[in-house]
């Protein structure tokens, strides 16, 4: 493989907690007092990962494939846009090789959903789970997640672009 076909991408997103919302990160549905606000289901982990692989292609954004002023990504999966998003990268003629994540929330504890996160996130991608990392951390109480006013993820991705 030569190096000069290896690209990196990296992503971020923040959604604010609300009550009345499901809070939905890495396709799991996390059983917590509040959820995550978005036009989408706001899985901000999902959201963070799209970003990634879209930078490594330098392929712009969520926000420009799926606007959040559509009505047809209203409430939408993010899986189902992750795979969109994988799809398009691949049409591009690149290969996924390998992705990293931090999500920061103050609560709840995530890492009982750490495993389920990587599997659903992986699929999506039509990769193997032993090459998708999700990660957590807390702020200690420092922040807009650190006073749980909202969740933030970012991610890392590393393509290759296939050559014949
Ligand atoms: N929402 C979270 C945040 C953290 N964890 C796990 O706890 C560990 C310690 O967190 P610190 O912020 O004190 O470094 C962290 O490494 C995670 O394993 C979690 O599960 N859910
Ligand atoms: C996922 C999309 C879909 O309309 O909407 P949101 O759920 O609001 O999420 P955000 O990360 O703010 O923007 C990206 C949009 O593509």
């Amino acid at each position: 493989m030569d190096p000069r076909n290896l690209r990196i991408g990296q992503g971020y997103d923040v959604h604010q907690l609300v009550e009345g919302r499901k809070l939905i990160m890495g396709g799991v549905d996390i059983p917590h007092t509040r959820g995550l606000l978005g036009h989408s289901d706001a899985d901000v982990l999902a959201h963070a990962v799209a970003d990634a692989l879209l930078g490594g292609v330098r392929g712009g954004d969520i926000g420009k494939l799926f606007p959040d002023t559509d009505p047809a990504y209203e409430g939408a999966d993010s899986m189902k846009l992750l795979a969109a998003v994988a799809d398009f990268v691949r049409e591009r003629g690149y290969e996924i090789l390998d992705v990293d994540s931090v999500i920061a929330a103050q609560a709840p504890k995530l890492s009982p959903y750490r495993d389920q996160m990587r599997e659903n996130l992986a699929r999506a991608m039509g990769i193997s789970p032993e090459n998708v990392g999700v990660k957590a951390t807390t702020t200690e109480h420092l922040g807009f997640e650190g006073r749980e006013e909202g969740i933030s993820a970012t991610a890392v991705a590393l393509l290759v672009r296939c050559t014949d």
